[in-house]
């Protein structure tokens, strides 16, 4: 399926992925795409989530708006890591306020067996449509980034059937079941692989795994129950860079950098840069990791914090982000002057 599409002219973001040198380090925000934009406000009160997600020209369209108005160095598909449980018969309604609600989440063993993959890029042919429109919109200015979620993460919405500040009936299903809680995450790992391997058939040029909830599990079961799938996910996907955001996972940086295959990870705010390069021992591009409320301080300060986190980082074998998603309430001139403090960047002083 090898389409033609525009040149690419800004490759800041796969040359820090190869680990090539760069004349500053590339930047992007988790979830650029959001509350804290007027312009996607606009299309939240005309349309629903699930509406603004499978309307491939309405996904296109939100897509694209950070891009217009804050020039980063990337753009990440408007879409959701919980189209894959709804590919797998799980019903996800986004309830304001609340967030995700599974309407039929997983209760028991048999519901646990029932969870199988099957035609899941076919399902999901709506994210693929809007990959491949949106890569031409770009007309080549920044790559474009596809997503999904880890099966941990995944596991955790589709058996605690909201979100959770613990999800303990997620964790407490691995250990009362560990048989079929191993089933789920081999059907999603297989889900997740061929929809990721879609996504970039589709156009996606970087693929980025969110693990958000991997920092709720122990070593021992991050090891157990999340990283194998990570790391089998992360092979598959040959064709282009993957990075690898397990929140909260500081012991695991280790490992996933060695073994993973992947090209870079994304490491939360809690971890130093410092604690970050020495886990990986200089071996891998790593992207982050801007405390999120940081952006909700004056200007001055986010400027200044920003350089700094660039000082300590270094320029290259780095990719400037938040250490998670940004909040709705952040102003659009703190977000693009964090944008903005990276791009201009001159170097420690
Ligand atoms: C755990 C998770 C989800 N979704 C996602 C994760 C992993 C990343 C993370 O940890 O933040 C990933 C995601 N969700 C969304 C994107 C779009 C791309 C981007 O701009 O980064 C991405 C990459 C859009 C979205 N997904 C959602 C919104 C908010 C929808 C709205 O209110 O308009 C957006 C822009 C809804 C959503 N979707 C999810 C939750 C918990 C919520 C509700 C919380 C919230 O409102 O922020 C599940």
């Amino acid at each position: 399926m090898n389409q033609s599409f525009p040149s690419l002219k800004n490759d800041l973001l796969l040359r820090a992925l190869k680990g090539e040198e760069v004349e500053r380090p590339p930047v992007w925000m988790m979830r650029q795409a959001g509350r804290y934009l007027p312009q996607y406000m606009k299309l939240r009160k005309k349309y629903s989530f699930f509406e603004r997600v499978e309307t491939p020209e309405l996904a296109c369209e939100i897509t694209l708006q950070p891009i217009d108005e804050l020039e980063p160095d990337a753009a990440i598909i408007f879409s959701d890591i919980l189209t894959i449980p709804q590919a797998l018969g799980i019903d996800v309604d986004l309830v304001p306020g609340k967030g995700p609600v599974m309407g039929n989440p997983i209760r028991n063993v048999d519901d646990a067996f029932a969870i199988l993959a099957e035609d899941v890029p076919e399902k999901l042919q709506h994210v693929m449509d809007a990959i491949t429109l949106t890569r031409n919109e770009l007309n080549g200015r920044v790559p474009l980034i596809g997503f999904g979620g880890a099966p941990w993460t995944l596991f955790c919405y589709m058996v605690q059937g909201e979100g959770s500040r613990n999800f303990d009936k997620a964790k407490a299903f691995l250990t009362q079941h560990p048989d079929a809680s191993r089933h789920v995450m081999k059907e999603l790992t297989k889900a997740t692989i061929d929809y990721l391997k879609a996504q970039v058939d589709a156009g996606a040029q970087v693929i980025q795994l969110f693990d958000s909830w991997a920092g709720i599990l122990s070593p021992d079961d991050f090891n157990e129950w999340s990283l194998p799938y990570l790391i089998e996910i992360t092979k598959a996907i040959k064709e282009v860079p993957v990075i690898l955001f397990a929140k909260g996972a500081w012991y695991g940086l280790e490992r996933m950098s060695f073994k993973s295959g992947a090209s870079a990870l994304g490491l939360d705010w809690t971890i130093s840069p410092e604690f970050g390069r020495e886990k990986t021992r200089n071996n891998i591009t790593l992207q982050g990791n801007f405390d999120p409320t940081h952006l909700l301080g004056p200007i001055q300060d986010i400027e200044m914090k920003t350089k700094r986190m660039i000082d300590r980082f270094g320029t290259q074998r780095y990719i400037a982000n938040l250490g998670h998603g940004i909040l709705p309430n952040v102003p659009v001139d703190h977000a693009r002057a964090f944008i903005d403090t990276v791009k201009n960047y001159e170097g420690k002083k």
